[in-house]
């Protein structure tokens, strides 16, 4: 079952990877880089930190970071599709930070790093792809330093009465038809729309964090609650 899902879910990737960028900013109406911007202000790095920024997809995440950092400082991008890391590398030679950047392919829900070994691990837009995300989130815990952060930025749901059927209109009409009318990807695009439809509200993604052993747990929610920001962190020694 495990080695299905990791088949199918990984060739969706690489089928969507060329046209990722694109329609990430046509189905989020371009929101995502707020998003983006909004949870980068909250993470303070230290210049030589080791990241880890987990379904790292097209990279720019991983960029971001590697902006705040200086050599022996260094973030490993880290995902399961190979034509995904092909465009993250693309950027990162393009935007020069080849020295600080490693892509590496992987599963996110078996991490080939020793305890204890990061300052911070991010994923965005990936844990709802994982099928177990307590194993995700017990992985990445194991893999951070006592007292380093987990910040995970994810599509979410409304619930306000008003904006949630508008919402879920959005969701499960649109975004495949954008698929569709964009990318000649409808299938995909409904599997994607599903995944952020059945994924964990806010507050039970913020228990599953404890459940994990996370302290500190607190989020901030974008436009209504249509993304959120979840932050944890490892217990200090
Ligand atoms: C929606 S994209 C997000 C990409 C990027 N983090 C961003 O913020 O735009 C999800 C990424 O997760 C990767 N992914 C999904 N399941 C994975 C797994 N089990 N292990 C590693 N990567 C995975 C996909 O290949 C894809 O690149």
């Amino acid at each position: 079952m495990a080695n299905r899902y990791l088949h199918n879910v990984q060739g969706l990737f690489d089928t969507i990877a060329p046209n990722y960028d694109r329609m990430n900013n046509i189905i989020s109406l371009g929101t995502h880089r707020h998003w983006r911007k909004q949870t980068m202000a909250q993470i303070h790095l230290a210049s030589n930190a080791h990241v880890l920024d987990l379904c790292c997809g097209t990279g720019d995440w991983t960029i971001a970071l590697a902006k705040e950092l200086q050599a022996p400082g260094e973030v490993i991008g880290l995902d399961f599709s190979a034509p995904m890391l092909k465009l993250a590398q693309q950027k990162v030679t393009q935007q020069q930070v080849a020295d600080r950047v490693w892509l590496r392919r992987g599963n996110a829900m078996h991490l080939p790093f020793k305890d204890n070994t990061f300052d911070l691990v991010t994923i965005g837009f990936g844990l709802r792809n994982l099928p177990d995300k307590a194993q995700a989130l017990t992985e990445i815990y194991r893999v951070l330093k006592p007292g380093a952060r987990l910040v995970c930025l994810e599509t979410s749901q409304p619930d306000q009465p008003l904006i949630k059927p508008v919402w879920q209109w959005y969701f499960t009409k649109v975004v495949p038809l954008f698929g569709r009318l964009f990318a000649h990807q409808y299938q995909e695009y409904s599997y994607l729309q599903e995944t952020t439809r059945h994924f964990a509200s806010y507050q039970q993604l913020a228990t599953m964090f404890q459940q994990a052993g996370f302290q500190n747990v607190h989020f901030q929610r974008f436009n209504f609650g249509a993304a959120a920001a979840h932050f944890g962190t490892k217990e200090a020694k």
